[in-house]
């Protein structure tokens, strides 16, 4: 058997037929090949956003640099591994005993990390020593951005003592994105083990990625199932190429699933390594894939500005806009989700943010209906600003009690209840034991220094039309440009005209709250033409006072021009012109910047003919 194929990285992304003719169209075969091959790798750096209200990138740089040196994730020089990034670097899970060998082979040759270097980075890392190098960004205004250059893709060689076979683990496929990110293997991301694991073994971990079946897709793999040899059991052949690493089983193979909750596998041999700064330096960093902090930027929003994020959760930009505002104005920040608009509290809590206010509210209906809110609709003039929002304030705003009451007891629920499913704990970033008991700790003692707001969620009847001097629509979209993605097939043509359809409402009910003169930003974390370049195109028909508006700093690529023949609806989708393409962002995730695939557009408003 030839061992360096099956035990590798190599993965292909699978995609429904239609919409890959459909990205072939729009890309062309080579460029779209690429694209799929850059979104099953994850970005070779992580990018930090430092909370200048708080603190310096110079101060957290310095802090990041100690806390990886004290926890074995400095420097690296002899080439000999240390420890590698774990998803919770303060993780106190005993790391057993390793058996077999392991080599790895570093190639640090990460696709555009020289380009994302030289543009972004500069070229000298803050220490070459250092196992993971931070560098401050260099894009003019962005020196408060720090990259963490991780590396891979690496060649492990997987190998087992005595030449028995190699023991093995499969992981569900959200698992692997996560652990490709720099987490943990947790015991409900755990699909199928080999007999006899011991707490100590070395296993390595592969995923099981959904396959084509009667028309639609299946994994296939009931969890808890028994791998036999390596080439006696059935799933052999499904998990060749597609191997993440290597770990210490931190439990048996009865342990594993017999728990309800922590870590089954710790990994040590990585195909790519991340550093995680999950939990570390709350409040003075986050960490936001770079086109995000470049969307607050295109915004451009000013101290004393009333901003609106209509679909904000968790609240990453809507805290990039607070601090880009110094905390003078006031940011609304919405979402739909009772439960999401308590995470914009509580990170804006965590980031001393008082000029952020979340409430609940869905962005189709954000237009307030009310004849009681004519009198709010502004025509902005300063001096009626801050009266207008206090009243508005006071009037558009429901307390929900009966939903927080809800939310308060499921909260206690799940706090109680160690029974998470494996969805929620694999995709919450890996819950360490010691966030666990972090919270129990809260549930005992009651709301810390940063946990002082409660379940309270303010149900909002929507706001005033021409009530806002900017607007972001960061809309919910198909998200296929977020990397790293083992899987596409879920996305049909039908389901992505759903998204482009249910944007294009959003945006009719942005367009009215925003006032004439300001500005809206519309972005997504989508490839889709239909959901960027074609929604452009309707807001730009239909609302004759709109116009592109240049964004600064522009580090993204072109938007699509033309359009592509809908076969199946005899019907053409209307992307842009040469010179509006010229004004919209594109990330790419095949180019050199390797971000995560990303749109933006900024939109001046004029005077309004609606
Ligand atoms: C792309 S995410 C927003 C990310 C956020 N802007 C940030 O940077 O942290 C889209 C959000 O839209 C919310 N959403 C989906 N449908 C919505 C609706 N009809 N009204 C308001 N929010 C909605 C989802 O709950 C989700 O949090």
């Amino acid at each position: 058997m030839d061992y360096s194929e099956h035990y590798n990285y190599n993965p292909t992304l699978a995609w429904n037929d239609k919409v890959e003719e459909y990205f072939i169209n729009a890309y062309g075969a080579d460029h779209f090949s690429k694209i799929s091959k850059a979104l099953t790798h994850p970005s070779s750096y992580s990018c930090i956003r430092v909370n200048t209200l708080k603190s310096t990138s110079d101060t957290v740089t310095e802090k990041l640099l100690t806390i990886l040196q004290e926890t074995g994730h400095g420097s690296d020089a002899n080439g000999v591994k240390t420890l590698n990034g774990d998803t919770d670097i303060t993780s106190e899970v005993d790391m057993g005993k390793k058996q077999g060998s392991i080599s790895r082979e570093p190639n640090n040759q990460v696709s555009g990390q020289t380009m994302m270097n030289s543009i972004l980075a500069g070229d000298a890392p803050k220490s070459s020593l250092q196992k993971f190098p931070i560098n401050k960004c260099q894009v003019p205004g962005l020196d408060y951005v720090l990259f963490v250059n991780g590396s891979g893709p690496h060649d492990i060689q997987y190998s087992s003592a005595l030449n028995k076979p190699v023991k093995e683990v499969i992981v569900s496929r959200k698992c692997a994105e996560a652990v490709l990110r720099g987490a943990q293997v947790f015991v409900p991301g755990v699909l199928a083990c080999s007999a006899h694991v011991e707490k100590g073994d070395t296993v390595a971990v592969s995923v099981a990625v959904e396959q084509p079946v009667d028309g639609g897709w299946s994994v296939g793999i009931t969890r808890g199932i028994t791998l036999e040899g390596t080439q006696t059991d059935p799933h052999h052949l499904q998990r060749r190429g597609l191997y993440i690493g290597q770990g210490t089983a931190v439990l048996s193979r009865a342990g594993i699933f017999r728990a309800l909750h922590g870590v089954a596998v710790e990994m040590t041999d990585r195909v790519f390594n991340l550093p995680s700064f999950h939990g570390v330096l709350e409040g003075e960093i986050f960490l936001q894939n770079l086109p995000s902090i470049i969307t607050a930027h295109a915004l451009d929003p000013q101290p004393g500005d009333r901003v609106l994020d209509m679909c904000a959760a968790p609240g990453g930009k809507s805290t990039a806009l607070a601090i880009l505002m110094k905390d003078e104005g006031e940011i609304v920040a919405a979402d739909r989700s009772h439960n999401k608009v308590l995470d914009i509290k509580k990170l804006a809590a965590e980031m001393g943010l008082k000029c952020v206010t979340a409430h609940r509210q869905d962005a189709l209906k954000a237009v307030c209906q009310s004849n009681e809110t004519v009198n709010l609709s502004m025509q902005h003039p300063d001096e009626t600003k801050s009266v207008a929002s206090e009243i508005t304030s006071c009037r558009d705003f429901l307390v929900d009690d009966m939903e927080s009451v809800k939310t308060k007891a499921v909260d206690l629920h799940l706090a109680c209840n160690k029974d998470v499913s494996e969805e929620m704990e694999n995709q919450r970033n890996y819950q360490s034991k010691a966030d666990i008991r972090k919270s129990m700790r809260r549930m005992r003692n009651g709301p810390g220094r940063n946990q002082t707001i409660g379940g309270m969620v303010e149900k909002s009847k929507g706001f005033s039309p021409n009530s806002f001097d900017r607007v972001l629509l960061d809309a919910p979209c198909s998200a296929l440009g977020l990397r790293p993605r083992l899987f596409a097939g879920e996305e049909t043509m039908e389901s992505l005209k759903k998204h482009g359809k249910y944007q294009k409402k959003m945006f009719d009910q942005a367009i009215h709250l925003v006032r004439p003169g300001g500005t809206l930003v519309y972005s997504t974390c989508t490839l889709n033409p239909g959901e960027n370049e074609a929604v452009v195109r309707y807001a730009l028909d239909r609302y004759k006072f709109l116009s592109l508006a240049p964004q600064h700093p522009r580090i993204g690529g072109c938007g699509l021009i033309g359009g592509c023949e809908l076969l199946d609806e005899n019907h053409v989708e209307k992307w842009l012109t040469p010179e509006e393409a010229e004004l919209v962002q594109r990330f790419d995730p095949s180019s050199s910047l390797d971000t995560i695939g990303f749109f933006i557009a900024k939109f001046s408003v004029g005077q309004k003919d609606i």
